[in-house]
């Protein structure tokens, strides 16, 4: 039976081919990150609230103007028809059953034109959340151009620009399985240039890329932009000072510079740095209900899912992925009753303990005992 995040990895294993199943669960290198992410969570321990009456409760958000019904995001991920033959059509109409927010790669083996029609049509007697599209800035500026007018036509409500990406990082099981290219009959869509008869473009992960060219984008859209990746306080403050709407906290689930910290980790700093001027999207690692509650808890206002989402939609196409956000839905809805929360914004850090990461400051009344067990 399909009851946890894991049950779908491990169905999707046997029907994968295990070249493509190392694609997705691989990461950089040694794979440290990819590890930190998911035990950097578990390490972490919830304090909840009692007879506080929470019945009522809703997992609603509003981010940057697109309403969702659930706080847990699809964060981008690249080639969904690897796994499933429909692909991001069948991810984008569970996620518009589910009301919930996906954001569409920039190296989706369907065309967002399609994707969006699919969502809307699978949306049409609930409330579908919006889609948001993620790009690598291409240093061919006028191409990037395009593809931002393309995706606003379609309707995407915000742009989220990975910039964790100057080069792609060592994906050493891909390299050892020889897995470099796409299978024949798959291409990334938006990279067909139409300036050169639908010539199909590698994705540039450029290292030219600099804050001019996220002011450049600034100049060129009126769409929220988010940047994914940013992890070092400083450039989060410059990213508000750029005039950035939002930041996905992500390190990519690990599948770009190896040994970065796990996110949540970094999370209360990151939150600290921005003071709440931009939301902050925590993804990488978020596999149950208290994942979610622990990281809207510490300061985000929603999270990303990649892996699961893969899994899911390997497993059992549209169905498998609304599988995966009803699961999601009701164990972030339990956790938060057991935290005694209604919604969202009765998460606090106070509910979180970390004990892992260093002395936790004295609590009041409490004498502080010294590590030889004497009392100060
Ligand atoms: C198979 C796969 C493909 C991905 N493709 C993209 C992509 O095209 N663009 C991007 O910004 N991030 C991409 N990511 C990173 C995800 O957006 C996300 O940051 C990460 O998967 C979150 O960690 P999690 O897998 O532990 O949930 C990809 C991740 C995976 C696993
Ligand atoms: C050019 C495809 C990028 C996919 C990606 O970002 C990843 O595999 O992590």
């Amino acid at each position: 039976m399909l009851m946890t995040v894991q049950d779908f990895e491990a169905a999707a294993r046997t029907r994968l081919d295990p070249v493509h199943a190392d694609f997705i669960a691989g990461g950089a290198a040694d794979e440290i990150t990819v590890r930190a992410n998911e035990e950097a969570f578990r390490r972490l321990r919830l304090l909840p609230r009692v007879l506080r009456g929470s019945t009522a409760r809703t997992p609603e958000i509003t981010l940057l103007g697109s309403r969702a019904r659930t706080p847990v995001l699809l964060s981008p991920t690249a080639f969904h028809k690897l796994v499933c033959s429909e692909g991001e059509l069948a991810t984008a109409r569970a996620a518009a059953a589910a009301g919930a927010i996906m954001i569409v790669s920039m190296a989706s083996t369907v065309a967002v034109e399609a994707i969006a029609r699919a969502a809307r049509d699978a949306g049409a007697d609930g409330d579908p959340a919006p889609l948001w599209f993620q790009l690598y800035l291409q240093p061919d500026l006028e191409f990037t151009e395009a593809l931002v007018r393309r995706a606003t036509a379609a309707g995407c409500a915000a742009l989220v620009v990975t910039v964790d990406s100057p080069v792609r990082g060592a994906h050493e099981r891909d390299l050892r399985n020889g897995f470099l290219d796409l299978p024949d009959g798959l291409r990334c869509e938006h990279m067909a240039d139409p300036r050169q008869d639908g010539r199909v473009r590698p994705i540039a992960m450029s290292p030219e890329i600099s804050w001019e060219h996220l002011d450049w984008l600034r100049g060129i859209t009126s769409l929220p932009i988010l940047l994914k990746g940013v992890l070092h306080p400083e450039d989060a403050r410059l990213a508000v000072r750029h005039g950035a709407d939002g930041l996905v906290l992500s390190n990519h689930g690990g599948r770009q510079l190896d040994t970065v910290p796990a996110t949540i980790e970094l999370l209360p700093e990151m939150y600290a740095a921005v003071g709440g001027r931009v939301p902050i999207v925590l993804d990488g690692g978020v596999r149950r209900g208290t994942d979610v509650v622990k990281a809207l808890a510490l300061g985000a206002s929603a999270v990303g899912i990649g892996r699961p989402v893969m899994w899911a939609l390997a497993e059992g196409g549209e169905k498998g992925v609304r599988r995966l956000l009803e699961l999601l839905r009701e164990e972030f809805d339990q956790a938060l009753a057991l935290c005694g929360a209604r919604g969202v914004t009765d998460l606090g850090p106070d509910l979180v303990r970390a004990p892992a990461w260093g002395p936790a400051p004295p609590f009041p009344g409490a004498e502080a005992v010294r590590p030889d067990g004497a009392v100060s």
